[in-house]
C-alpha cells in the first residue's frame, strides 16, 4: 500500500469520473455489465460511509444506438439530440443499478456557465451538498442539450475537477479505458506507465494523445483536470474503470497526481479555471507590474483601453501592453462607465464623480494571475 494514496482510501467525500468508452459498447448502447461493475464498487464505498459524486459521460455515446447512428456525429445539433436520448437511458440505468443496493441517484446537469457565474456556482454547490447530506449519489454530466460550442466543456474531465473543488472533495478518481498515463501512446511497445506525477516537471516529454472513437478529451483534458484538482489540494488518481476497486482502496494502480499543497480559495480557482473573460482591460506596463509582480489592486490610472460588454461583478481579462492576457479579475464597474475613468487617479475621480468612484477597478483579492503568464 502506498501511503500517499491513503488519501484515496480514507477520503470521506469522493468525486469519481467515468468516460464514455468505459460505459458504452461500440454499437452505441449502454454496456450494462460494465455499468453494474462500476456501481458495485461505488455502492460498496457508499455503504462504508463515503459520500460519492459520480460524474458520468456517455450520454452522446449511449444515444447513438437508439438513433440508428453508427458513429459519433460531428455536428452539434445531432450530438445534442443523441445526448438528449442517451442521458435518459444512462440515468435510468444508474437508477436501477444503484437500486440493487437500496441507493438512490439524483441527476445533476451543469453548464460551463453554472461554473462561471458566481450565483449559479453557489447554487450548484448548495444542490450537490444537499443531495450528499440526503445520502443520494449525484450523477453529474454536462447539460449537453443546451450547451453551444463556444460555452461547452465538451469533455467531462475538467468538469469533474471543478465539481471536486466545488464540493470540497478529498480526492478525484478519473476512470477511463486506459489503465494509466503513459509517457507516449500506450499502444506503442515500450510505452512506460507514470505511477506518480508530483508536478509539471514530471510531464516533460510525455506525449498526451487524443482519445478513442467515443471519448473526447484524451489525455490532454485529463492532465488539465488533474492540474485543476491538485492545485486546489485535491489528489487525483487516473486509471481504468476495471481497476476502480483497487484505485479506491489506495492500491498502486494507474497514475497518482499528488496535491501540490497550495490551497488558493475556491473563488480564485473558480475565477482562473471556470470563467472566461467577458471583456478585456488593457494595462500599461506599470499596471502589469503592480498587479502581477506586486499583487496590487488595479487602479483606473493604469488602464489604457477597455473592450467588450460586461457588468460590474463580471470576470474580465487583464492584458499587458502586447495584448497578452496576464490575469483575470472581477471588475467593479460596468464596461460603459470605464472609459470616463481611464488614466485618472482615484482621488481625482472621487472629487469629480463622488466617493463611490474612489475605488479600485479590481480589488487585489478579486484578481488571479494566469499561469500562461509565466
Ligand atoms: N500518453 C498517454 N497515456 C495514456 N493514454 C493515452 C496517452 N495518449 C493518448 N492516450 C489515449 O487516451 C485514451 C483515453 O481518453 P478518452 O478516449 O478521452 O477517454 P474517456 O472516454 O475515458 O474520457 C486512451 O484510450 C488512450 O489510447
Ligand atoms: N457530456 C458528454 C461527454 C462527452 C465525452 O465523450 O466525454 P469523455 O468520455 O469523458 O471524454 C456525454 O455525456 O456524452
Amino acid at each position: 500500500m502506498d501511503s500517499a494514496r491513503d488519501r484515496i482510501r480514507t477520503a470521506s467525500r469522493l468525486v469519481v469520473k467515468v468516460g464514455s468508452s468505459s460505459l458504452t459498447t461500440p454499437q452505441g448502447t449502454i454496456d450494462v455489465d460494465r455499468v453494474d461493475a462500476l456501481v458495485d464498487v461505488l455502492a460498496a464505498r457508499r455503504k462504508a460511509g463515503t459520500q460519492v459524486v459520480l460524474v458520468s459521460s456517455g450520454a452522446i455515446a449511449a444515444g447513438l444506438g437508439p438513433l440508428g447512428l453508427s458513429a459519433r456525429p460531428r455536428d452539434l445539433a445531432t450530438q445534442q439530440a443523441a445526448a438528449s436520448v442517451g442521458q435518459g437511458v444512462l440515468v435510468a440505468r444508474y437508477t436501477s443499478s444503484f437500486a440493487r443496493y437500496g441507493l438512490r441517484v439524483g441527476q445533476v446537469l451543469l453548464t460551463a456557465d453554472d461554473m462561471m457565474r458566481r450565483s449559479h456556482h453557489v447554487n450548484a454547490q448548495r444542490t450537490l451538498g444537499r443531495l450528499l447530506e440526503l445520502g443520494i449519489v449525484p450523477v453529474v454530466n454536462e447539460n449537453d442539450t443546451v450547451a453551444t460550442d463556444e460555452i461547452r466543456f465538451g469533455d467531462n474531465d475538467r468538469l469533474a475537477a471543478l465539481v471536486a473543488h466545488l464540493t470540497h472533495a478529498d480526492a478525484l478518481v478519473l476512470l477511463s479505458d486506459v489503465d494509466a498515463l503513459y509517457d507516449g501512446d500506450p499502444r506503442r511497445p515500450g510505452a512506460r506507465r507514470l505511477g506518480d506525477v508530483r508536478g509539471p516537471e514530471d510531464l516533460v516529454g510525455v506525449e498526451l494523445g487524443k482519445g478513442g472513437a467515443v471519448g473526447t478529451g484524451g489525455m490532454v483534458t485529463k492532465v488539465q483536470a488533474a492540474r485543476i484538482a491538485t492545485g486546489a489540494g485535491v489528489p487525483v488518481v487516473l486509471t481504468a474503470a476495471a481497476h476502480a476497486a483497487q484505485a479506491l482502496a489506495g492500491a498502486d494502480v494507474g497514475t497518482y497526481f499528488h496535491p501540490d499543497g497550495r490551497h488558493p480559495g475556491t473563488r480564485l480557482l473558480w475565477l482562473a479555471h471556470a470563467t472566461t473573460g467577458r471583456g478585456r482591460l488593457h494595462l500599461d506596463s506599470g499596471a502589469v507590474d503592480a498587479v502581477v509582480e506586486r499583487r496590487k489592486s488595479l487602479l483606473p490610472a493604469g488602464v489604457t483601453a477597455v473592450e467588450g460588454e460586461f457588468a460590474a461583478g463580471d470576470p474580465v481579462d487583464l492584458c499587458g501592453p502586447l495584448g497578452r492576457v496576464v490575469a483575470r479579475g472581477l471588475v467593479n464597474f460596468d464596461a460603459g462607465e470605464i472609459p470616463g475613468l481611464l488614466g485618472r487617479s482615484t482621488r481625482e475621480l472621487a472629487a469629480s464623480l463622488g466617493p463611490e468612484y474612489e475605488r479600485e477597478l479590481i480589488h487585489r483579492d478579486d484578481i488571479v494571475i494566469l499561469e500562461s503568464h509565466h
